[in-house]
């Protein structure tokens, strides 16, 4: 028996972890919160029940997430803390319960809006913002100062009466407005899109590269306030403090005399939490006095003083009326559910996205079955389970296609991506006609004459068939064309002569190579002048380049082994389409680093990261991401981290401090 129950408790932590790695690492849940936290109580109330198998290191103990190897690594002075939570007023009721019997007289409480998004522990020394830093493991987390210095809602430097030296915490998270305009422009490049906007956010702060963070707009808003001597002796006077030093606070929270205030607050954003500009997953219980919290401190994992409510997912049932398929642009497949409308979370329900075989293996999906989708995270909704029951009998389980609904083409499957292919590029009309739309994009090449339904009409027409046959088009080919007046034909091939200037890294997004958007694009016309050494580079040359890892660099090898895409260019080239980069004399300043490769570390203070970047590239120098025999210089920065050590043990590294980089520019 006791081996059995010690078996369970060990599985349990094993599994526990793996998700907690898969959230805060991998920023890639694979179950629902709810789930996950069914799981921690379960293991929480066997641990009680078997205090013989205590152990530390027990998901119960112990904060989730993790640091990382990217960024140096700074130890909070004062731990950062998870919140327990609950899913029901009853236990909001033992929660008071418990609170009365250490303190036995009166609490008041203030209950704001629980953000969903990544902690965040910021130091502020005479007013000016000097750090930021993640939760990582509550003890010690990443430093990421310059990511977080690129968001709007961060002050960095306070007015007013502020302590001398104090740390301030809150929540970075990104407005539903943004993580759909990210996500449209990812559509629009052929990328994965991304799966909520939590993790977005908690992502998007482990970016190296912080003009990156910036483009993303992500959010802030803070809710705690540390250190000694502080101006207040309610958490509420310091929330309307901070306000005054200019820090982005909610405004939504609220002070609750009783319980029944509270309870009020959580029915009333249990609706109104859709019509938010962003994410809330509950709602923050917080005593009010700071010498009550004081009296109540901490558990291993959590304040004693407040309490996270969490919202469930909102849920439906309905009917799976048909399984479709859609091909993208770049000939990615996309199941999609249709179902029997419903309404879930205020709209009107008709489809959800499956992603891929695999999910739907895993849920095991019948023709009709009825099926419950939930409204997550996720602004597709997704199914989440079935309702067995209700299950024809007679009913067959989906077969997921084999061959391309578009042009018939068998499919292939991309395994560690789970995701299938039609592999005829060339051919299949929506991946043809989608390059083609993609080719002339207002980022791409920029033919605002060439509108979708003309492109449509002019493959059909089989006018065109890649983009080089842009170029050869003439006047007296469209003017027969449907609703096509001599004027139009006459812009059409203006805005197509036109774009022979658009500038080679323009092109190179235009190509619609798959995975390369429009920065990767940019990084590699910076990286590889021309499309011919592009085309010749190897996977090794071109994974060196910053942010681009094997998965990038292998779809540009594939693409360049394809036969048609090197007809294509060379057609494109001998049209006049920009195939190499211009020099642009202003953009270089000296080659007193040419053929070097450099790599900043550690926290800098004579320039930032993206300075010194821009520094080695306009002296003729190179950027790589990772420390190896192919990096000539490390520039370590205060507490650099493993970079540096690795670097130590390679041995053929040079190791510069800030001054000594400099000095190399001289
Ligand atoms: N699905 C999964 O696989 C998986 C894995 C791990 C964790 N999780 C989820 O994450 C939770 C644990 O994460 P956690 O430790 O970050 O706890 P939590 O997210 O439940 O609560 C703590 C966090 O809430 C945030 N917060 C937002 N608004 C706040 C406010 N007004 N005041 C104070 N804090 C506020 C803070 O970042 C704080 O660190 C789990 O309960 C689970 O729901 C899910
Ligand atoms: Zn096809």
């Amino acid at each position: 028996m006791s081996a059995e129950i010690q078996q369970k408790i060990e599985s349990l932590r094993e599994e526990l972890q793996q998700h907690n790695y898969s959230y805060y690492v991998l920023d890639e849940p694979t179950i629902s919160d709810f789930e996950f936290d069914a799981k921690l109580k379960e293991l929480q109330t066997l641990e009680q029940q078997h205090p013989e198998f205590y152990d530390a290191n027990s998901p119960t103990f112990r904060v989730g997430g993790e640091i990382t190897k990217n960024f140096p690594t700074v130890r909070h002075q004062y731990r950062m803390y998870s919140l327990d939570n609950s899913y029901d007023f009853n236990d909001l009721e033992d929660w008071e319960r418990r609170i009365m019997r250490t303190l036995d007289e009166p609490v008041e409480f203030v209950a704001e809006l629980k953000y969903d998004g990544a902690s965040i522990s910021l130091l502020y020394e005479n007013g000016i913002l000097s750090e930021a830093v993640t939760r990582g493991d509550g003890f010690q987390g990443d430093e990421i100062t310059g990511n977080v210095r690129t968001i709007q809602d961060v002050p960095l430097k306070l007015t007013g009466d502020f302590p001398q030296r104090f740390f301030m915490r809150g929540e970075i998270f990104l407005s539903r407005k943004n993580f759909d305009r990210i996500n449209a422009q990812r559509a629009e490049d052929g990328l994965d899109l991304y799966m909520n906007p939590r993790n977005t956010a908690s992502g998007s702060l482990k970016l190296q590269d912080s003009s990156e963070v910036r483009k993303r707009r992500l959010s802030a808003v803070f809710y705690q306030f540390i250190g000694e001597d502080f101006p207040a002796e309610t958490h509420w006077e310091i929330l309307q403090k901070a306000k005054s030093w200019g820090v982005s606070i909610s405004e939504n929270s609220r002070l609750c005399r009783t319980l029944q205030d509270v309870k009020d607050f959580i029915n009333f954003w249990d609706e109104e939490r859709h019509k938010l500009p962003f994410e809330i997953d509950g709602i923050v219980l917080k005593v009010n006095s700071l010498k009550q919290q004081q009296q109540l401190g901490y558990t291993a994992k959590s304040p004693r003083w407040a309490m996270a409510y969490k919202f469930k997912a909102e849920k439906a049932e309905t009917e799976l009326l048909s399984v479709s398929y859609q091909v993208g642009r770049t000939g990615a497949i996309t199941p999609v559910a249709n179902l029997k409308p419903v309404l879930l979370a205020g709209t009107v329900v008709k489809r959800a996205s499956l992603h891929n075989e695999d999910i739907i293996k895993k849920l095991g999906l019948h023709a009709n079955d009825f099926v419950f989708v939930e409204k997550g995270g996720e602004i597709i909704p997704k199914i989440t389970g079935i309702n067995l029951e209700k299950r024809d009998t007679q009913s067959s389980e989906i077969q997921y296609i084999t061959h391309c609904p578009e042009c018939g083409t068998e499919l292939v499957k991309i395994e560690e991506q789970a995701i299938h292919f039609c592999p005829n590029e060339a051919h299949c009309p929506p991946q043809v006609v989608g390059k083609m739309i993609h080719f002339v994009s207002r980022k791409a090449m920029n033919i605002e004459s060439l509108g979708q339904e003309t492109i449509q009409q002019l493959n059909r027409e089989k006018l065109i068939e890649n983009p080089a046959d842009f170029y050869a088009l003439t006047k007296e080919q469209l003017l027969p064309l449907e609703r096509m007046a001599e004027k139009s034909a006459q812009n059409i091939i203006n805005g197509i002569e036109k774009s022979k200037e658009i500038p080679y890294e323009k092109v190179l997004f235009a190509l619609g190579i798959r995975h390369i958007g429009e920065t990767v694009a940019k990084k590699l016309a910076k990286n590889f002048p021309s499309i011919d050494e592009l085309k010749s580079a190897s996977l090794d040359e071109l994974t060196q380049v910053d942010d681009i890892g094997e998965k990038i660099a292998l779809s540009i090898i594939a693409w360049f082994e394809q036969p048609e895409n090197l007809l294509m260019v060379e057609r494109l080239k001998q049209y006049g389409v920009q195939l190499q980069k211009t020099e642009n004399q202003t953009d270089t300043i000296s080659d007193v680093l040419a053929g070097k490769t450099f790599l900043f570390t550690g926290k800098l203070s004579l320039f930032t990261r993206e300075q010194a970047e821009e520094m080695v590239e306009r002296h003729g120098g190179k950027n790589i991401s990772a420390v190896s025999k192919n990096l000539n210089y490390l520039v370590a920065g205060e507490k650099a981290g493993s970079k540096l050590k690795k670097a130590q043990e390679i041995g053929t590294v040079e190791i510069l401090d800030e001054q000594q980089f400099l000095d190399l520019l001289k």
